[in-house]
């Protein structure tokens, strides 16, 4: 073969031996050292290790009002410190079901009742903290009402900070919409790239970042459909990270399961959503990629545990761990317990470790659903067009 037709091999420059010395090809900029990368992977991997999965407590604060609101609570910065103290002050035994939890700007800096910072409390508990990077999204221009998310300008410089300040995870939301001609080619590389673009400032930083690429559950397509739109979402995701030379062990993606839209009158089964959202995670995600950690777009707490169960018996193979990092479906119940009272602790705790622990089972296919749900774990917390 002709040396310049190699794809696997470069050659060096030294005339005397010219095509004679062939070396390994590897990227000429290498933007992480060896040790770089051994801690991204094993932040990454402690994260989804045993069963744990990820609280998605990063709700910014107009996301978080509209939660407060549900319960009849006013949306002041105490309110969302006070509920935010009961999550993380839970019993240390959370710590073999929450392996990561995402904060907000504003909570990574908030205390306790006593004036310890909460990223104290979660590190204590050996809890890996994690900060909500982006910055919302915006209308992409010449589309369907799609969108682009917002938050690359100044974000190594946010991403330093961060870590200095006791992250070591980040995540970045994207969103996808299904609708006659939606997604679109543009929107799906746009949101690829930019995701690609986030992963790769996270990790020179030293954080891990979370690549969430959501397909939103909005319309009355069928579970079919989601899936074809999931896998093209994820195969240029992948492309795009790769080509951004971003290191898949020391990543995390937080998906959609393969559901129908909401106004879907077909009912699917949770083995048959599991099918369907292996088979697409299967096609499109490489193994390096350590953990997939689910997020829950509106299930009822139940649902989401169920189908996390059903996908980890799924009887195809599965080389990343598959887990949660569900904001809605962890907290609703505790939500509602707590009601803005402080009498209400205990309740409040309970609730949110019933959850932690039933998904924690369901992560390892251990999950058996005893029909003593309560209310709010069985209520729908779909949000129309969620996409803040
Ligand atoms: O779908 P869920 O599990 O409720 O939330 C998933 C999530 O990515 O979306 C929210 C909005 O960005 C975040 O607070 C959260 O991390």
């Amino acid at each position: 073969m002709n040396p310049c037709e190699c794809p696997t091999v470069l050659f060096t420059t030294d005339s005397s031996a010219l095509f004679s010395r062939p070396v390994t090809m590897a990227y000429q900029f290498p933007a992480l050292t060896p040790e770089q990368k051994k801690e991204l992977s094993e932040t990454a991997r402690r994260i989804v290790a045993n069963g744990k999965g990820i609280l998605a407590a990063d709700e910014s604060v107009g996301t978080m009002g509209s939660r407060l609101q549900r319960i009849k609570v006013e949306n002041t910065e105490e309110n969302r410190r006070q509920f935010r103290e009961l999550l993380f002050t839970v019993d240390s035994s959370v710590n073999q079901s929450i392996g990561g939890v995402i904060l907000f700007h504003e909570t990574l800096y908030q205390k306790d009742s006593q004036g310890k910072l909460f990223r104290d409390i979660l590190k204590e508990k050996g809890i890996v903290v994690g900060i909500k990077l982006d910055q919302g999204v915006a209308p992409l221009a010449g589309t369907n009402k799609e969108t682009s998310t917002q938050g690359l300008d100044g974000l190594s410089q946010r991403c330093a900070q961060y870590k200095k300040d006791g992250a070591d995870f980040g995540k970045w939301r994207a969103v996808l919409r299904i609708d006659n001609h939606c997604p679109s080619q543009l929107a799906i590389q746009e949101n690829a790239n930019t995701l690609a673009r986030y992963a790769s400032i996270c990790q020179q930083n030293g954080l891990v970042p979370i690549v969430e690429p959501e397909v939103i559950p909005d319309g009355d397509h069928d579970m079919e459909h989601c899936q074809y739109v999931t896998e093209k979402v994820l195969a240029a995701v992948y492309k795009a990270l790769n080509d951004h030379h971003v290191y898949l062990e020391g990543t995390l993606l937080k998906p959609n399961m393969v559901t129908a839209g909401h106004a879907c009158t077909k009912k699917y089964t949770p083995e048959q959503v599991a099918m369907a959202t292996v088979t697409s995670l299967h096609r499109t995600v490489p193994a390096a990629v350590p953990g997939i950690c689910f997020l829950s777009g509106g299930m009822s707490e139940e649902d989401a545990t169920l189908n996390l169960n059903a996908i980890n018996l799924c009887p195809l193979p599965k080389p990343w761990k598959l887990s949660f990092s569900y904001g809605r479906a962890l907290q609703a119940s505790a939500l509602a317990a707590w009601g803005g009272k402080a009498a209400n602790k205990k309740a409040t705790q309970e609730a949110f470790m019933k959850r932690a622990l039933a998904n924690c089972q369901a992560a390892k296919g251990q999950y058996v659903h005893t029909g003593s749900s309560g209310t709010a774990s069985t209520q729908s917390l779909f949000t129309a067009c969620y996409t803040y």
